[in-house]
C-alpha cells in the first residue's frame, strides 16, 4: 500500500459501474428531436458516481460490480484506476458485456434515458462473493466497515442483503439507481438493517403516498420500518430521520449550473462526514454545503 492510500478509510460501493453515453443539446427537445449536439462517454452507474464522489472526500472506494473482458470493460478498468477506484474486487466475467446507460439532454433537462444493467443483474450474488467467501467477509466474521448500496441490483438480490448475516455488521447506506427502481428498496424497510438516502419523489414512492416535505417523509420512512432515512428536496430542506426524531436543515442559496449528481455528492458527503466522527446535525449541515457547492458547478472536497 503506498503513502497516498494508507490511511485513507476503505469503503465498498456495490452496484453499477458502467459506461454512460451522454447526448447535449443546447436547444430544447422533445420525443423525435433529431439535433446537434455533443456525444460523451464517461465512466458512471450509481455506485461508480458514489465512489468517486467519496474518494473526492478523501475515503478509498473499492467496488463490487460487474465488469465485462471486453474492451468496454478493460477501459473502464483503466478509467477506475485512473479515478481513484479500486477495482481488485470487482467480478469480471468473459460471458458478460460491460452495461452501459444512454441518456439524451435538452435544453430543457433529462429527455429520455435507458440503463442496460443486465450484466450486473446477470452476474447476481457473484459480486457479492467477496463479501461472503472472504477475502473481505463471512458469515462467520461479517464485514464491519461502511457500504454504499444502489438499487441496481435485482430485488431479488437486495432482498438477500437486508437478511444476509455476512452483512450484519456493516454500516450499510442505501441508495436507488432511478425513481423507476425505488420500489426495488423495500426489502430494507422491511428489514431495518440500511439507512437510506432519497429524495422527496423516492420515498413517495416507497410508502406509495405524496409528501409535501422532506420531514413528513423522513419521519413516514421510519415509521414504515427503516433504520434511518436521509431525504432530499432540491433546494428545500433536507431530512435525517431515525428512532430519536426526524432533524431537518436547509440547503445554502447558491446559483445552481449543475443538478445531476447532486444526490450522490450529498450522499459521499454525509458519509465522510460521519465516518470522520461528526454528529448528526453537523453532518447534515456539511453534507447540504457540499451539494451546494456541487450545483453550483465546483467540485467540492
Ligand atoms: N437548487 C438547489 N440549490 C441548492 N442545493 C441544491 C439544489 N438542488 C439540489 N441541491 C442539493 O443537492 C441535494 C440533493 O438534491 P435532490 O434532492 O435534487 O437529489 P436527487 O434528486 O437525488 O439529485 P440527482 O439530480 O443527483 O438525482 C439537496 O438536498 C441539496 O443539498
Ligand atoms: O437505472 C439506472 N439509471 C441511472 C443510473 C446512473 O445514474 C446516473 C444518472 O442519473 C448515471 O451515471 C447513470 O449511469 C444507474 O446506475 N441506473
Amino acid at each position: 500500500m503506498d503513502q497516498s492510500t494508507e490511511n485513507k478509510q476503505e469503503i465498498l460501493c456495490i452496484g453499477s459501474v458502467l459506461w454512460d453515453v451522454v447526448g447535449r443539446a443546447t436547444i430544447a427537445m422533445r420525443a423525435g428531436s433529431d439535433v446537434p449536439g455533443r456525444i460523451q462517454r464517461i465512466p458512471g452507474g450509481v455506485a461508480m458516481n458514489i465512489a468517486m464522489a467519496l474518494g473526492r472526500f478523501g475515503l478509498q472506494p473499492s467496488a463490487l460490480t460487474a465488469i465485462g473482458i471486453d474492451p468496454e470493460g478493460e477501459e473502464l478498468m483503466a478509467a477506475c484506476t485512473r479515478l481513484g477506484v479500486d477495482t481488485t474486487h470487482a467480478y469480471r466475467s468473459p460471458d458478460l458485456p460491460t452495461d452501459q446507460y444512454m441518456a439524451i439532454e435538452g435544453a430543457n433537462g433529462l429527455i429520455a434515458a435507458i440503463a442496460d444493467a443486465h450484466s450486473l443483474e446477470a452476474a447476481g450474488a457473484r459480486i457479492l462473493s467477496p463479501l461472503r467467501d472472504g477475502p473481505l467477509g463471512t458469515s462467520e466474521a461479517p464485514y464491519e466497515g461502511t457500504i454504499a448500496l444502489d438499487g441496481n441490483l435485482t430485488h431479488a438480490l437486495l432482498e438477500e442483503i437486508a437478511t444476509d448475516p455476512a452483512f450484519a455488521r456493516a454500516d450499510l447506506r442505501v441508495a436507488p439507481a432511478s425513481p423507476g427502481k425505488a420500489e426495488r428498496l423495500l426489502p430494507f424497510l422491511r428489514h431495518g438493517r440500511a439507512t437510506l438516502y432519497v429524495n422527496l419523489e423516492e420515498a413517495g414512492l416507497l410508502c406509495q403516498q405524496i409528501f409535501d416535505t422532506s420531514e413528513e417523509a423522513a419521519s413516514a420512512l421510519v415509521a414504515r420500518g427503516a433504520k434511518r432515512a436521509l431525504v432530499t428536496n432540491g433546494a428545500n430542506p433536507c431530512s435525517d430521520g431515525n428512532a430519536d426524531g426526524v432533524i431537518t436543515a436547509a440547503p445554502p442559496e447558491v446559483l445552481v449550473t449543475r443538478i445531476t449528481g447532486a444526490g450522490d455528492t450529498f450522499m459521499a458527503a454525509h458519509m465522510a462526514a460521519e465516518i470522520s466522527g461528526m454528529a448528526r446535525g453537523a453532518a447534515l449541515t456539511r453534507a447540504l454545503e457540499a451539494a451546494a457547492i456541487y450545483v453550483s458547478g465546483e467540485l467540492p472536497s
